[in-house]
């Protein structure tokens, strides 16, 4: 009887499986691929693989653009054989993704290994992040980001705080464990309020001494312990430029690499027009003001490499579109637009 129930429910679930759509069935594979380790192993060997060195992508220029090449478990194991490594290098990769046809992919970094090997072997170049960032196009640049976060935590804990005992990872990379103590951990990230302060005709940007020259950004600021979003805004509001939120409201949040691995929680914030005088932090900041519509305007259309000036001074410009900021600064533009309409 109760062989005859588990093969009636294996059907009814496969069915219902069956009628899930695509995203749902996609993101129960990887739920499964993280969960069952075997399930995970078996799935090496079918993936696909995006190679780093000591956290930089591996990239190949393909006339003037960029591409981030999929390495197949074969041409993986081929490259691992020039430096008579074996198969063990696999199980140091991580799950980052899977396309809608259920193929796992992988990052892995080979920074133990000769970089120029590689490199000529496979006619490319492992590229700072930053930068790779900004040369490819919008679907493999979150897969890349995501991919050095989860390489970069590894890296970072490969001991157990508590013992101090190595941890080991599981075979899809979503957690390591210390068998001492029992403790397992998980990636972490930290959340990061991002805030276009405005005063209804202006918005304020601001600049870091390490920013680019001619840079200005949003405000931002990790949020404290403790914290809501809507307290984090308020008070990083409050200490870097010395104004009090009236309102605010959420936009949209990205996952951000740098400088480890950040969620960026993306807010429009009104302050009271009478009391909009900047009293600047100047231990983090270089520069804070208000811009008014033209500016911005301009600012948008101006690329890092014209911002430069005869007398030496630089021109503003504004994050480009990868960044969230970019997004916070637009979405303003288009509600004053529509408000002067
Ligand atoms: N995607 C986007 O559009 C943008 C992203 N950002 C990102 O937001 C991040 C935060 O902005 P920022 O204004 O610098 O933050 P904060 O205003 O919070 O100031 C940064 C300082 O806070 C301290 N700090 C507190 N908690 C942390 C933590 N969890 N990790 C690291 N440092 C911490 C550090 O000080 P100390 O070193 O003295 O301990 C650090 O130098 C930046 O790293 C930047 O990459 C910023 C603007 C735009
Ligand atoms: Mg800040």
């Amino acid at each position: 009887m109760a062989a005859v129930y588990q093969a009636l429910h294996r059907r009814v679930s496969s069915l219902v499986c069956r009628l899930h759509s695509t995203y749902v069935r996609k993101m129960r594979y990887l739920n499964q691929l993280k969960e069952d380790d075997s399930l995970c192993r078996q799935a090496q060997t079918s993936g696909t693989f995006y190679l780093f060195h000591n956290l930089s992508p591996f990239l190949q220029k393909v006339g003037k653009k960029y591409l981030v090449p999929q390495l197949s478990a074969a041409e993986m194991k081929g490259i691992l054989e020039k430096f008579q490594e074996a198969e063990q290098w696999i199980e140091k990769s991580v799950l980052i993704g899977c396309s809608d046809e259920h193929r796992p992919c992988f990052a892995l970094d080979l920074g133990a290994l000769d970089k120029s090997v590689i490199e000529s072997e496979l006619q490319g170049s492992f590229t700072d992040l930053r930068k790779a960032l900004f040369v490819l196009d919008g679907k493999d640049s979150p897969l890349l980001a995501l991919a050095q976060s989860l390489l970069r935590w590894h890296d970072s804990h490969q001991y157990c705080s508590k013992t101090g005992q190595p941890t080991q990872k599981n075979p899809a990379g979503s957690k390591r464990v210390c068998h001492a103590s029992g403790v397992t951990y998980y990636p972490q990230m930290s959340p990061v309020v991002i805030t276009l302060v405005s005063n209804r005709s202006r918005c304020l940007l601001v600049r870091q001494p390490s920013f680019p020259p001619g840079m200005f950004t949003a405000l931002s600021g990790f949020c404290d312990l403790g914290e809501n979003v809507e307290e984090a805004v308020r008070r990083e509001v409050a200490e870097e430029v010395g104004l009090e939120v009236e309102s605010l409201r959420y936009s949209a949040s990205q996952h951000w690499p740098f400088p480890s691995s950040s969620l960026m929680i993306a807010c429009h914030a009104l302050v009271g027009a009478q009391r909009a005088e900047i009293s600047m932090d100047t231990l983090e900041l270089e520069e804070a003001r208000w811009f008014g519509m033209e500016e911005i305007v301009e600012g948008l259309k101006r690329e890092p490499s014209s911002s430069k000036q005869d007398d030496g001074s630089f021109l503003p410009w504004f994050p480009p579109k990868q960044a969230i900021a970019h997004q916070l600064i637009c979405e303003w533009v288009q509600q004053q637009t529509a408000q002067t309409a």
